[in-house]
C-alpha cells in the first residue's frame, strides 16, 4: 500500500519542546529564568492542546524568547542529544522510506531542518515556520503568512500537499489529530514516548508509546522485533518502587501489586504476563507455569528461590534471576544487633518498664566480647557475619556442608555438634534447600550449650518450632531470635505463632533482608539481569539456566531458541539456517543435562519462513527473535 507518514516535530522525533531549550539557551543569565521558563511552557501546552490560538501562542513566547540568530547552533547542538530514544534506534526506518516521510511542524525551519536532514529527510519534505530577524540577528518575529503560523495551519498544509495514498500522521499533541478529524489525513498515531497529552490520546487511531509499536503495527523494518511496550511485567509483593522505574524507564509496560497472589488468582493474572517479579512469599508452582504461556522470565527480588519450581521452569524455557548479595550486610547487622539484645535481655527490661516495672539488674546481662558465636551455614552472610563479630571480639566457630575457607581467626567445626556443643550464640544461615527442615530439632537444641542463645534468620522450616517453645519454656536456651516461620502470611495482618509470649525471645517478621539500602540495591540488581536477558538475550547469574553473556550486535539479528537437550538438536537448527541462506555471524551455546540455550547472530535480511522452520524444530521450547 503507498503510505505516507507525516511526523510532529517537537516531542516527537525529540524529547522536548524546542522553544523551551531555546528559552533555557536565551534567558541563562536572567534572574526571573524559572518564572518565565514556566510561563513559556504553560503557553506551548495551550497552544499544543488549542486551547488559545496557535498564532497567539507563538507570538506571545516569541516575544518572551528574547532570542538571537547566534543562540541557533547551540539549539541545535542540544536539540541533537534529544532526539527520541526509539527515533535514534530505528534511524533504518527512515533510511529506507525516505520517499514517504515528511515532517509538519509548528516549530521552526531554521532548527528542524539540521536535525532530520541527519535522518534523511531532505529540506523539501519539511514543513514548518520561519523566524524573522532584525539587522542586528535578533529573532523578532515569525513568517505570519506561512500557513503553519495560523490556527489549524497542519491542515491547510496537508491539504495544500495533495499527497497521494493512505496518510499516517504520528505526532503528540491535538493539533495533529486534526488532520485526522478533518478527513485529510486517513490515521492518527498519538506518540507518547516524551510526553502523553490526552486530548491527542483519547483521538487518536492508535496510542503509540514510541516509534517501535508504530513500525509494529505498520509491519516497517525496525529494531526490535517486538515492541517493549508489549512486554508486560507483574511485579508482586511491594517489590521497591525504583524497580517499577527502572523498568518502565526501559519502555516495558509494568504492573504492581503490594501483596502476593495464592495459586488460584496468579494463574490467572499471569496468563499474558512476560516477566514476574516476586519476594519469598509468591509460589510458582506447575500449575502457575502451564498456565503462563507468554512468561519469559521471573525475577526473585530477594535470595531464596524455593518458592520457583526451578526444574520446571527450566523445562519450560523459563529464566529465573535473584538478587544474591544485595541484601546479605542487613541481615548481618540484624544478627548482630539481635545477638547483643539477648544477651543483655534487653527486651524483657524493655517490656518490663513498658509495663511500668523499673528493674535494674545485671542478672543475664553480659557482654558477647569474648562468648563463642557458632555460625550454621557459611555462605554470604555467615562468613560476613563471622567477619563482624570477630571485630567485636567474638570467637567464631562454624560449620558448613561444604569445605570453606575460614576468614580472619574463624575456627572450622568438623559437625553439627560440635559447633552446637561449643557455641554461647548458634546463628542459622543455612540456605533454603527443603533437605534443611528440622535441622534443628530437639535433638540439636539439647546439644546447645545450656543458657546458650538461638538465632534464625535463615528460614522458618530449619527450626521445629514446638521443641524450640519447649527449650525456652524449660529454660534450656536463655533466648532467641526469630525472624521467619514454617507459614508465612501473604501479606501484613494478623499472624500467629506458637511462639507468641515467650520471655527474652525476639519475634521479628520476616524483616531480615528489609531495609531501605537492601530493597533498592535489589531493585536495580534484578531489574538490570531481567532487561540484560530480554534486551540481549544473556543469562549471566540465571539460578536454572544455562549461563551466556552475550555482546550487543549492531547490524544484526539475533535469534534465540531454547530446546530440549537431545543429540543433534544443533545441527537440525543450522541446517536450516543453510538452506535459507543465513549467515552466521556469532553462535552462543550453553547446555545443562535438560536444557539447551543456543543464540545466532545473523547479518542479513532474513526470509519469514526460517522462523516458521525454526519453531517447528522437534524439542523447540521457546524461539524468540530479539532484533
Ligand atoms: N531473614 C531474611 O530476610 C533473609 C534475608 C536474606 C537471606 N535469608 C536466608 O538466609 C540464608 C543464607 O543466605 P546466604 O545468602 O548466606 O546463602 P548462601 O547460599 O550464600 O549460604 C548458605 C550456606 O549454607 C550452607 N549449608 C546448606 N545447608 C547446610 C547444612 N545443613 N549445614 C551446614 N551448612 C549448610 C551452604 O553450603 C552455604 O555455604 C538463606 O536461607 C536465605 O534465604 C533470609
Ligand atoms: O524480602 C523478602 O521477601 C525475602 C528476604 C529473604 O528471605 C531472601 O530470601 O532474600
Amino acid at each position: 500500500m503507498d503510505r505516507k507518514y507525516i511526523f510532529d516535530f517537537d516531542s516527537t522525533l525529540t524529547r522536548v519542546e524546542a522553544l523551551d531549550v531555546l528559552a533555557e539557551i536565551t534567558l541563562k543569565n536572567r534572574p526571573d529564568r524559572e518564572e518565565v521558563i514556566r510561563k513559556i511552557q504553560e503557553i506551548t501546552n495551550l497552544g499544543i492542546d488549542g486551547d488559545i490560538s496557535f498564532t497567539e501562542s507563538l507570538e506571545q513566547r516569541i516575544k518572551m524568547l528574547n532570542a538571537h540568530r547566534d543562540d541557533l547552533p547551540e539549539l541545535i547542538r542540544q536539540l541533537r542529544d534529544k532526539i527520541s530514544k526509539s527515533i535514534t534506534s530505528n534511524k533504518e526506518f527512515f533510511e529506507k522510506h525516505a520517499d514517504q516521510i515528511y515532517v509538519i511542524s509548528a516549530g521552526f525551519k531554521e532548527f528542524i531542518i539540521p536535525i532530520v536532514s541527519e535522518y534523511n529527510i531532505p529540506e523539501e519534505r519539511v514543513y514548518a515556520n520561519t523566524f524573522e530577524f532584525d539587522q542586528e540577528g535578533n529573532i523578532i518575529g515569525f513568517d505570519a503568512s506561512n500557513l503553519l503560523a495560523q490556527h489549524n495551519g497542519k491542515i491547510e498544509c496537508l491539504r495544500s500537499l495533495d499527497l497521494e495514498g493512505q496518510l499516517q500522521v504520528i505526532g503528540d499533541g491535538y493539533s495533529d489529530y486534526v488532520m485526522r478529524e478533518a478527513g485529510i489525513a486517513h490515521k492518527f498515531f498519538a506518540y507518547t514516548e516524551n510526553v502523553h497529552r490526552d486530548k491527542a490520546a483519547r483521538h487518536a487511531d492508535h496510542i503509540t508509546p514510541n516509534l517501535d509499536e508504530f513500525l509494529f503495527i505498520n509491519d516497517l523494518p525496525r529494531n526490535l522485533s517486538y515492541p517493549k511496550n508489549r512486554i508486560k511485567i507483574l511485579l508482586l509483593e511491594n517489590v521497591h518502587p525504583a524497580a517499577f522505574e527502572n523498568l518502565s524507564e526501559d519502555g516495558f509496560t509494568v504492573e504492581l501489586i503490594s501483596h502476593s497472589l495464592p495459586e488460584a488468582e496468579l494463574i490467572e493474572k499471569i496468563k499474558g504476563v512476560h516477566v514476574l517479579g516476586i519476594r519469598s512469599k509468591t509460589q510458582v508452582t506447575p500449575k502457575v507455569l502451564d498456565a503462563a504461556k507468554k512468561l519469559m522470565v521471573v525475577g526473585a527480588f530477594c535470595i531464596g528461590t524455593t518458592q520457583i519450581d526451578l526444574d520446571y521452569a527450566r523445562k519450560k524455557g523459563v529464566v529465573v534471576f535473584n538478587a544474591p548479595y544485595s541484601n546479605t550486610r542487613s541481615v548481618v547487622e540484624l544478627a548482630l544487633g539481635e545477638i547483643i539484645m539477648l544477651m543483655r535481655s534487653v527486651f524483657p527490661r524493655s517490656s518490663e518498664i513498658h509495663r511500668g516495672i523499673w528493674n535494674k539488674t545485671a542478672a543475664n546481662s553480659r557482654e558477647i566480647r569474648g562468648k563463642n558465636l557458632g555460625i550454621v551455614g557459611y555462605g554470604n552472610i555467615g562468613k560476613q557475619l563471622s567477619v563482624l563479630a570477630e571485630a567485636m571480639g567474638m570467637r567464631v566457630y562454624y560449620y558448613d556442608i561444604d569445605d570453606k575457607l575460614a576468614l580472619g581467626n574463624a575456627t572450622r567445626c568438623g559437625s553439627l555438634e560440635d559447633l552446637l556443643n561449643v557455641s554461647d550464640v548458634v546463628s542459622l544461615h543455612v540456605d533454603d534447600n527443603p533437605h534443611n527442615r528440622n535441622l534443628i530439632g530437639e535433638r540439636e537444641l539439647h546439644q546447645m550449650r545450656k543458657g546458650s542463645y538461638l538465632i534464625n534468620l535463615s528460614r522458618g522450616f530449619v527450626v521445629d518450632i514446638p521443641a524450640l517453645k519447649a527449650a525456652l519454656e524449660s529454660g534450656w536456651l536463655a533466648g532467641a531470635a526469630v525472624d521467619v516461620y514454617p507459614e508465612e502470611p501473604r501479606s501484613n495482618g494478623k499472624f500467629e505463632t506458637g511462639l507468641q509470649g515467650l520471655e527474652n525471645l525476639i519475634l521479628t517478621p520476616h524483616i531480615g533482608g528489609s531495609t531501605e539500602e537492601a530493597q533498592r540495591d535489589i531493585a536495580d540488581f534484578v531489574p538490570n539481569k531481567i532487561m540484560d536477558y530480554i534486551n540481549s538475550g544473556s543469562t549471566v547469574d540465571a539460578v536454572n539456566f544455562p549461563n551466556i553473556r552475550l555482546p550487543k550486535q549492531q547490524n544484526a539479528h539475533r535469534f534465540l531458541h531454547i530446546h530440549e537437550n537431545t543429540p543433534g538438536i544443533m545441527a537440525h537448527i543450522n541446517e536450516i539456517l543453510a538452506a535459507y541462506d543465513m549467515n552466521i555471524t556469532g553462535q552462543y551455546l550453553s547446555t545443562d543435562s535438560d536444557v539447551g540455550y543456543v543464540i545466532t547472530d545473523l547479518d542479513k535480511e532474513y526470509n519469514k519462513e526460517v522462523v516458521k522452520a525454526l519453531k517447528a524444530v522437534e524439542h523447540t521450547i521457546k524461539f524468540r527473535v530479539l532484533y
